[in-house]
């Protein structure tokens, strides 16, 4: 199914409700911290298995005590969608039960 870019509006409407969340040119991002190195990489597989579920892939990075999501959506030309609000939504919710902040 096709999803359309979202408005300029949407978008700031949408990014309200996403503290820690923000527009890298036409990306999605945000980093987390966490306690362990470990804790990072166990975090990256949860949302690895989000993405899988969701059929929607950021670009995500493991570093050190750090995971960095950045998303836009491919099948609309590299803009910000309703996909990329409903990962970073998704992820939201998993990172407290990952000590993520
Ligand atoms: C065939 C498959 O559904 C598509 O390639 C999906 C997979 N994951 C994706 N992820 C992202 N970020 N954008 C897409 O357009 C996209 N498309």
């Amino acid at each position: 199914m096709p999803v359309e870019p979202l408005s300029q509006k949407e978008l700031e409407d949408r990014l309200a409700g996403l503290p820690g969340w923000s527009l890298d040119g036409d990306r999605l991002t945000r980093s987390y911290r966490l306690g362990s190195h470990f804790a990072a990489t166990a975090m990256v597989v949860h949302i690895a298995r989000v993405q899988e579920e969701l059929d929607h892939h950021s670009d995500l990075t493991l570093g050190y005590n750090t995971v960095s999501l950045s998303v836009h959506t491919h099948s609309a030309g590299g803009a910000v969608t309703a996909k990329d609000v409903e990962l970073a939504r998704r992820v939201e919710d998993l990172a407290p039960g990952h000590g993520a902040h």
